[in-house]
């Protein structure tokens, strides 16, 4: 349970602002104090943007416009915006910068509907007149981001399989590639990939009717057509079209209505002969609480994985985006980024854009100490393997030699029941998951389940020292 924070008695010297809500009460309290401290200036520069999000637990959230902003406030105040901030929040612990762009909800909540919205409005019904160009309007009425193309995309040996499918369905030789299924961890270029596609249809046939969407953005307007009793409509918008970018279909684990709905959407696309490219972080049989028809239905055209690229690649990539973004970074320091930023290339673009923003800002030589610093929170989220639920019953159902879908499975034989107490002995005890998510993430067990397999694998650790050695084996495992 958050708790949220209390501003101290200070907030009474705002009285004086009107209508405004607790929280800008509290920034304005808290920029009363700032602007002496950082001059007026800077005040105005960094800091009339920004605004108070979230204040709970300790942690306040103060919310800016860019990663500009951001990274300079990061870098050249943050001593002074935690002290104002603690003159308003006696309990403050930490500061935090986040951006928020414009638009975007602020404050509680705002992670929630907006998080992993990729695309612009989708299938706008009067185009914005703001978009210049005819090919501009129609990527931004697919839903398409004009930066993924397949010239941006550096091809390494992590992604030569699934970058020549998506040629091959580019350029109309993919028949056979029906459905295209990419799955690979975040930030690994999925949707990159599959917009690529989607561009090139787009520029290649005139009327090619082009559609992108996230399986997150469809569960949400499922729900909202069944609210307001516009189902038609909702069936029309996405049962209709030749390509189809459907993104993030591991969202549709658990949601039972919105896979019943999407079987439906799907086959009629199918049936309809539209090309249809799906993105996953899993492949489709790993994807918890999916219908095993789904499943089967992902996995009949071509499945391709993208992976982690090596050092070369990631030195590519980087190479690339200094040339798009016209950044000056020394190659010492990009070297230095494709050495330690290994996993992600979301996060690697994001260490250089960091970078590369701070060298044209302070206008000084960028040592590999100041690189450090700035890119202190990616390092350490690079070095450190969260341990969460997915990966346990991963090692587990490894190291115990059963299948992972006997995770979630009915199934009770012991040699199946033991290793999988011991998978959510080790969710509660390594992760922050209530028992709730435990019991869901383990096929819809009730949370009275997870306490007994807990206090059973406890008990049994005290007296089986063979079952403990095991335990502890998997628990470094995990850590490593
Ligand atoms: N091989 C590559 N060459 C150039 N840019 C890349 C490459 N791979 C990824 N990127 C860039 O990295 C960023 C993240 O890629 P993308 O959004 O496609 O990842 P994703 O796999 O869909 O991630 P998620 O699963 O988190 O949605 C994008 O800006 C993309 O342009």
């Amino acid at each position: 349970m958050q708790k949220e924070m209390e501003p101290v008695g200070a907030l009474s010297k705002v009285d004086g602002v009107g209508e405004l809500s607790d929280q800008a009460k509290a920034w304005s309290e808290a920029c009363r104090h700032l602007s002496p401290m950082v001059g007026s200036d800077a005040f105005e520069r960094w800091f009339k943007a920004a605004q108070l999000g979230r204040a709970v637990d300790g942690v306040a959230v103060v919310e800016v416009p860019n990663e500009i902003h951001q990274v300079w406030i990061e870098t050249n105040y943050i001593d002074e915006l935690r002290a104002a901030l603690g003159e308003v929040f006696e309990d403050l612990v930490q500061v935090r910068i986040e951006v928020v762009e414009a638009g975007e909800a602020r404050g509680e909540g705002a992670d929630a509907e907006d998080a992993g919205e990729k695309s612009p409005d989708w299938f706008p019904e009067t185009l914005p007149d703001e978009v210049p160009d005819r090919f501009d309007k129609r990527l931004k009425r697919a839903g398409l981001n004009p930066s993924f193309t397949f010239d941006g995309f550096v091809v390494g040996a992590n992604s030569q399989f699934a970058h020549a499918a998506c040629e091959a369905v580019a350029d109309g030789r993919g028949g056979a590639y029906n459905p295209l299924f990419i799955y690979g961890g975040p930030g690994l270029g999925k949707t990159h990939l599959m917009q690529a596609v989607g561009q090139e249809w787009l520029k290649r046939s005139v009327p090619a009717k082009v559609v992108y969407f996230t399986c997150e953005r469809f569960t949400n307007e499922f729900i909202e057509a069944i609210r307001k009793g516009d189902l038609a409509r909702f069936r029309n918008r996405y049962r209709s079209a030749e390509l189809m970018l459907i993104d993030d279909v591991q969202f549709l684990s658990g949601k039972d209505r919105s896979q019943e709905e999407f079987f439906h959407t799907f086959n009629t696309l199918m049936d309809g002969r539209c090309q249809l490219i799906l993105t996953s972080d899993r492949p489709a049989s790993e994807i918890k609480q999916l219908e095993p028809r789904l499943v089967s239905r992902f996995e009949c055209g071509l499945t391709v994985e993208l992976q982690p690229p090596a050092f070369e690649t990631r030195l590519a990539i980087l190479h690339k985006k200094v040339e798009e973004w016209g950044v000056r970074v020394e190659e010492g320091i990009v070297r230095m980024l494709a050495e330690r930023l290994k996993t992600n290339v979301r996060r690697l673009e994001g260490g250089l854009m960091r970078v590369g923003t701070y060298a044209s800002l302070a206008g000084e030589r960028v040592t590999q100490e100041k690189v450090e610093h700035l890119l202190r929170d990616l390092f350490r989220e690079e070095n450190s393997r969260q341990v969460t639920i997915d990966s346990i019953q991963r090692l587990v159902a490894e190291h115990f030699d059963i299948r992972l879908a006997d995770m979630t499975s009915r199934r009770r034989p012991a040699s199946i029941a033991g290793p999988r107490q011991v998978a959510m002995y080790l969710s509660r005890t390594l992760t922050k998951s209530s028992l709730i998510e435990i019991g869901e993430a383990f096929g819809g067990r009730d949370h009275g389940t997870v306490i007994h397999a807990v206090r059973k694998v406890a008990g049994l650790m005290e007296t089986d020292g063979e079952l403990r050695d095991r335990v502890e084996r998997i628990q470094s495992d995990l850590r490593r």
